[in-house]
């Protein structure tokens, strides 16, 4: 990934920001997700009054790619906080880096959580996700 890709990945994240539907939290979350065709995926949390069927940026941005066919992602940039002030890094929840888990390579997705445009620090999935269970245990031997 590029210097110019990463730039264009926060920025992308960022204006998610302005979508994120968080009437009860007031914690706004974007995603730009990078797929290997070259196509960005971008999600925001939404949160609803029965709490439970919240879906976070991470989720929202990956549903939106698979259900349109495509399966094969590179790296994907968060950035959130309290009504949209990115305090601080935002990692993804458990339920977010299990969806990862489905549809990423965990030694080389690459996940950008970001403070700001120069302000970002870069994981693979596999170091936020140590012993993660994926596909590959489902399949016989
Ligand atoms: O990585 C994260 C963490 C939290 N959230 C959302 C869920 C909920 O709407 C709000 C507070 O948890 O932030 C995300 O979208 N992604
Ligand atoms: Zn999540």
């Amino acid at each position: 990934m590029s210097e110019t890709q990463i730039q264009e990945l926060i920025e992308t994240a960022i204006a998610q920001l302005a979508f994120s539907y968080t009437p009860y939290s007031h914690f706004k979350v974007g995603a730009a997700l990078l797929a290997k065709n070259g196509q960005i995926y971008t999600g925001c949390n939404i949160e609803n009054a029965a709490y439970t069927p919240t879906n976070c940026a991470e989720r929202t941005a990956v549903f939106k790619a698979v259900s349109e066919g495509i399966r094969e992602f590179e790296a994907i940039c968060i950035v959130g906080g309290p009504d949209g002030e990115l305090l601080d890094y935002t990692p993804p929840c458990g339920v977010c880096r299990q969806v990862m888990m489905e549809f990423c390579h965990p030694d080389e997705f690459q996940i950008i959580l970001a403070k700001g445009k120069d302000d970002y620090r870069i994981y693979k999935l596999k170091d936020l996700m140590p012993q993660g269970f994926g596909p590959g245990n489902l399949e016989e031997r």
